[in-house]
């Protein structure tokens, strides 16, 4: 029987190419074949950008498609899809690298194809690199401490529809919202209510064309881009 490769799930940092590991660098260059998730709405990977100074000049990249949507039934099919091709890699005893935005293990892809691929070859070795995720890199390009002392940190995403954002943010000392261009005005009028408003930092792009901070919520744009982050800290007058 043929040995299987090896799955690596690598993180790949917000956006500066110089914000990978060493590890994920050297995994690169190793790899049989290199997957990227994109979204299935446009021909782009973000992930696939990222890694392109890294990549030995010989090496391709295949993109996935998600639907990146919150349609169940298209959500499972594409994932099953993915999961199928790149288990067929995998069984031939080639090695896979599976590159995603900021950590491999925060809001990512590589967490729904990863419990499929193990139940299509439960024998999979799986390396996980982790990634700087989008929020550490945001508190360091804004300076901004991320939580010290007995203080506590929400990571939280902005897609919210129940209320429940809400009401972690009443109780949380520090907080990091993603996923924070949906519903934007909605959110900044939360804060405000909250009285945290003077103590968020809009965070768009980072690393990319476009990257923009902005310190005054009132300032940021009504209909931010999918990259978009806010830090937030309570106390701030
Ligand atoms: C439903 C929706 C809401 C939501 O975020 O929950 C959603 N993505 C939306 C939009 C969107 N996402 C992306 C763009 C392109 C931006 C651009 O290109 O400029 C756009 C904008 C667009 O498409 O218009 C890119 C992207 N998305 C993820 C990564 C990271 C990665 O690779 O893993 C990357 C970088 C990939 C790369 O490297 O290129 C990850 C996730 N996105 C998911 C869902 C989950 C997986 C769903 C699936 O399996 O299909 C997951 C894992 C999050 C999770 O589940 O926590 C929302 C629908 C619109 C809406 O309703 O508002
Ligand atoms: C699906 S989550 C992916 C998170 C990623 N795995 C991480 O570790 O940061 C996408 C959300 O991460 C945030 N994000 C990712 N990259 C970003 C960047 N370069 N600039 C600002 N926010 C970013 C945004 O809030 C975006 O909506």
């Amino acid at each position: 029987m043929t040995r299987l490769g090896t799955l690596y799930g690598l993180g790949v940092g917000p956006g500066d190419p110089e914000l990978l590991t060493l590890k994920a660098a050297r995994i690169l260059g190793q790899v049989d074949t290199v997957f990227a998730a994109s979204s299935s709405k446009n021909d782009y990977s973000i992930a696939a950008a990222i890694v392109a100074p890294h990549l030995p000049a010989t090496a391709a990249v295949t993109r996935l498609p998600f639907p990146m949507t919150r349609d169940d039934a298209a959500l499972a099919t594409a994932w099953a899809a993915n999961a199928a091709a790149m288990a067929a890699v995998l069984a031939d005893g080639r090695d896979a690298a599976f590159i995603t935005l900021g950590d491999p293990l925060l809001y990512s892809t590589f967490g729904y194809v990863l419990p499929l691929l193990r139940a299509l070859l439960p024998d999979l070795p799986v390396v996980v690199v982790p990634g700087i995720t989008s929020f550490q890199a945001a508190a360091a390009r804004t300076g901004q401490v991320l939580v010290e002392s007995g203080e506590n940190l929400l990571i939280a995403s902005g897609v919210d529809e129940d209320g429940r954002l809400r009401r972690a943010l009443a109780e949380a000392d520090n907080a990091v919202i993603l996923k924070a261009y949906r519903s934007f005005p909605q959110l900044r009028t939360m804060l405000g209510e909250l009285g945290l408003a003077q103590g968020t930092t809009f965070v768009t792009r980072l690393g990319h064309k476009g990257e923009a901070v902005e310190r005054r919520l009132d300032m940021a744009p009504e209909k931010p881009h999918y990259l978009s982050l806010c830090l937030i800290k309570r106390g701030q007058t």
